[in-house]
């Protein structure tokens, strides 16, 4: 699209994705301004630019933090986490700055996160939780390994008794013993994503584990739809399916569009993902509406 915003307002963003999950990272390092949800919807309707989370990287507010992330979905909605799109930040900062370590401050807490040798990046996702009031439900269950909730009728559920964790944002885990593909997640996930016992929304994942160390998931998600890849879902249903003692504590979780996180349920409970981030474009943006324009030269 192109853009008729004076070009000192245009703000620099790449186009990223973390193993399908379509991530825009938007440098606003400088910056008094902050990117609007109505920038984030008008650039999510463009096929061009189409995303699932916006990275927005500020200036750090933090001492010993290296900046500030602030996490928007399609849907013009605010995220307190993105594994995927976490992981493209650090690409994108490595690439600009050459470092291989940040610390990078959230809505939902402090992030560390680092840059191998081989190209894969590590985030810390931080601590899970399961206490029904954080995650949050609308009714108290004691024990979220299993909360009452399906879908289908009543007597022949489709989908039931999710496992519910935060990984800073809310996630449902249904498991199934089948292929993941052979449920109906487009018609399912909105209903549960919407559903009264999710009062700030949730996101829902279908999981079958394959292994006691290996998972195949598929993620409807909040603010977003179906994605190509879901880090935080992956960590949830990690945790969870060790919870359950599906899995033990190191598992790797096969992504919708086919490729693999390693997640890592460390004992000190701190959740540590591993996988890949890959660059896609680049241009200039105005963080006010949306219009935006490809640098030249920048691949399509
Ligand atoms: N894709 C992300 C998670 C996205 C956030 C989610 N839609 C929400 O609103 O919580 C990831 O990789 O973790």
């Amino acid at each position: 699209m192109a853009s008729a915003t004076p070009l000192a307002e245009m703000a620099p963003f790449a186009k990223m994705n973390g193993l399908g999950n379509d991530i825009i990272v938007a440098d606003m390092r400088g910056r008094a301004d902050t990117v609007t949800s109505t920038a984030a919807i008008a650039l999510a309707a463009d096929p061009a630019t189409h995303f699932d989370q916006i990275m927005a990287i500020y200036d750090p507010r933090l001492d010993g933090t290296d900046n500030y992330i602030a996490i928007l979905n399609a849907d013009g909605s605010m995220a307190q986490a993105c594994g995927n799109g976490t992981r493209c930040v650090v690409q994108a900062l490595n690439a600009d700055t050459g470092r291989t370590r940040f610390t990078f401050e959230t809505v939902a807490g402090i992030l560390n996160a680092e840059q191998h040798a081989d190209g894969l990046i590590s985030v810390d996702m931080g601590v899970p939780r399961f206490n029904w009031q954080d995650i949050p439900l609308a009714e108290e269950f004691r024990d979220t390994r299993m909360i009452e909730l399906q879908v289908g009728p009543i007597d022949a559920p489709v989908l039931h008794s999710p496992s519910v964790a935060s990984m800073g944002n809310p996630h449902a885990i249904f498991w199934v013993d089948g292929d993941v593909w052979s449920y109906e997640l487009d018609k399912f996930g909105p209903l549960l994503e919407n559903h009264p016992i999710f009062p700030e929304r949730a996101n829902i994942t279908i999981a079958q584990v394959t292994a006691p160390d290996a998972m195949i998931i598929r993620t409807w998600e909040r603010g977003a739809g179906l994605t190509g890849a879901c880090g935080s879902a992956a960590c949830a249903a990690a945790v969870s399916a060790a919870r359950t003692r599906r899995t033990g504590r190191s598992v790797t979780v096969t992504v919708p569009a086919g490729g693999q996180l390693h997640i890592e349920w460390r004992d000190d409970d701190h959740v540590v993902m591993t996988g890949p981030a890959e660059w896609e474009f680049s241009g200039t943006f105005d963080p006010e509406t949306g219009n935006w324009q490809r640098d030249l030269g920048s691949a399509a």
